[in-house]
C-alpha cells in the first residue's frame, strides 16, 4: 500500500475521512493527491494531511495506481466522462458513490477494474464499516489493495452480488443517521423528564457507546442483551411495550427498505 499512488476525485467528508485514515496508517502525504473545485476544501485537506491538491481532476489522477471517486452520485457521470481517456490504463477505480453501479461506471470509463464500495461516516474515527463489491476485471491484488484502503478507516465486508450494495447502503451507509436520530429523541425525552440538556446528552451518548461496545464484545445476540436489561414488570418492559405497540420493528424495516429503494433508484435515474 505504501508504494502506491492514490488519487481522490472529490475532497469532501468521505474523501477527508479516508485520507485521514491512510495518513494515520503511515501512508506518505506525497503518495496521495486530491482534487475539488472549491478552494476551501482543498486548503483544509492540504493543511490537515499535507496531501497534494488540484483543481484539475485530470492532473490529480495522472500516474495513480488507485483512483477513488468521492463525488456526489449526481455528478459522477460527468466526472467519469471527463476522466475516461486520462486514467492510467492499469489503475483501479474505487467508487464510493451511493447507488452507482459498476456497469454504469464501466459504460462511462470503459471496461476496466472497478470496486464499488459503501463506507460510512464513523470512518472519520477509523470506526467505519464498508461494504465492497468488485467487478469481474478486478485482480486478486487489486482486491487486496481496495480492502487495505478501506481497512484504514474501519472494517470491511465483501458482498458477492452487486444488488446487495443497496442493502449495505440502507444498513450501514445511512445507518449512523438512524442512531443519531434515536440519540436526539432520547436527549429530548430526558429533558422533558426533568434532566438538564447536558445531563440528558451525557447519559444518552455514554449509554449508546456502552450498548454498542457490549453488543460488539458479547457472544450473545442483541435480543438476549436486551432481555437481560428487561426485568419482568420493570421499567424497561414498560418502555419496550410502548415502542413495540408503535410497531417499532416494522417502522425500522420500512425505513431501511426506503433507503435501499432510493439506492436502486439512483442507479436507474443517474446510471448509464
Ligand atoms: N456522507 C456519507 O455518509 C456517505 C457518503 N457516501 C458517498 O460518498 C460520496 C461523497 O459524499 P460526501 O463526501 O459526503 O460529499 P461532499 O459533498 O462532502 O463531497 C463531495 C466532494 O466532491 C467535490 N466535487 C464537486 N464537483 C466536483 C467535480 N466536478 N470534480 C471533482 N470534485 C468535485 C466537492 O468539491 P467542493 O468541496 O469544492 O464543493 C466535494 O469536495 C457520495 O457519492 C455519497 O453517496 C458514501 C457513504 C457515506
Ligand atoms: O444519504 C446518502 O445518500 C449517502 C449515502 C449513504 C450515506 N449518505
Amino acid at each position: 500500500m505504501k508504494n502506491l499512488k492514490i488519487a481522490f476525485v472529490g475532497a469532501g467528508n468521505m474523501a477527508t475521512s479516508l485520507i485521514g485514515g491512510l495518513r494515520a496508517q503511515g501512508m506518505e502525504a506525497k503518495s496521495i493527491r486530491a482534487s475539488a473545485p472549491g478552494a476551501e476544501s482543498r486548503s483544509l485537506l492540504n493543511a490537515a494531511y499535507g496531501v497534494q491538491v488540484f483543481t484539475d481532476n485530470q492532473e490529480a489522477v495522472a500516474g495513480a495506481d488507485i483512483v477513488v471517486l468521492a463525488v456526489k452520485p449526481q455528478i459522477i457521470k460527468s466526472v467519469c466522462l471527463e476522466l475516461a481517456n486520462q486514467l492510467p490504463p492499469q489503475a483501479l477505480v474505487v467508487s464510493i458513490a451511493a447507488g452507482i453501479t459498476c456497469n454504469s461506471l464501466q459504460s462511462w470509463l470503459g471496461v476496466r477494474p472497478v470496486v464499488r464500495c459503501m463506507p460510512n461516516t464513523p470512518a472519520l474515527l477509523r470506526q467505519g464499516v464498508s461494504g465492497l463489491f468488485a467487478s469481474f476485471e478486478v485482480t486478486p491484488l487489486q482486491r487486496q489493495q481496495a480492502e487495505k484502503l478501506l481497512l484504514a478507516v474501519g472494517q470491511v465486508l465483501w458482498v458477492d452480488k452487486e444488488a446487495q450494495m443497496d442493502a449495505v447502503t440502507a444498513v450501514s451507509g445511512s445507518g449512523p443517521a438512524y442512531f443519531f436520530l434515536l440519540m436526539e429523541a432520547m436527549i429530548q425525552a430526558g429533558q422533558q423528564l426533568g434532566l438538564s440538556p447536558e445531563a440528558a446528552t451525557h447519559l444518552t451518548l455514554q449509554t449508546a457507546l456502552g450498548a454498542a461496545c457490549m453488543a460488539c464484545d458479547s457472544d450473545v445476540n442483541p435480543d438476549e442483551l436486551r432481555r437481560r436489561v428487561t426485568s419482568p414488570n420493570g421499567t424497561t418492559e414498560a418502555a419496550i411495550k410502548i415502542l413495540q405497540n408503535g410497531d417499532f420493528e416494522a417502522l425500522v424495516s420500512q425505513a431501511l427498505t426506503a433507503a435501499a429503494k432510493r439506492s436502486a433508484e439512483l442507479a436507474t435515474q443517474l446510471g448509464q
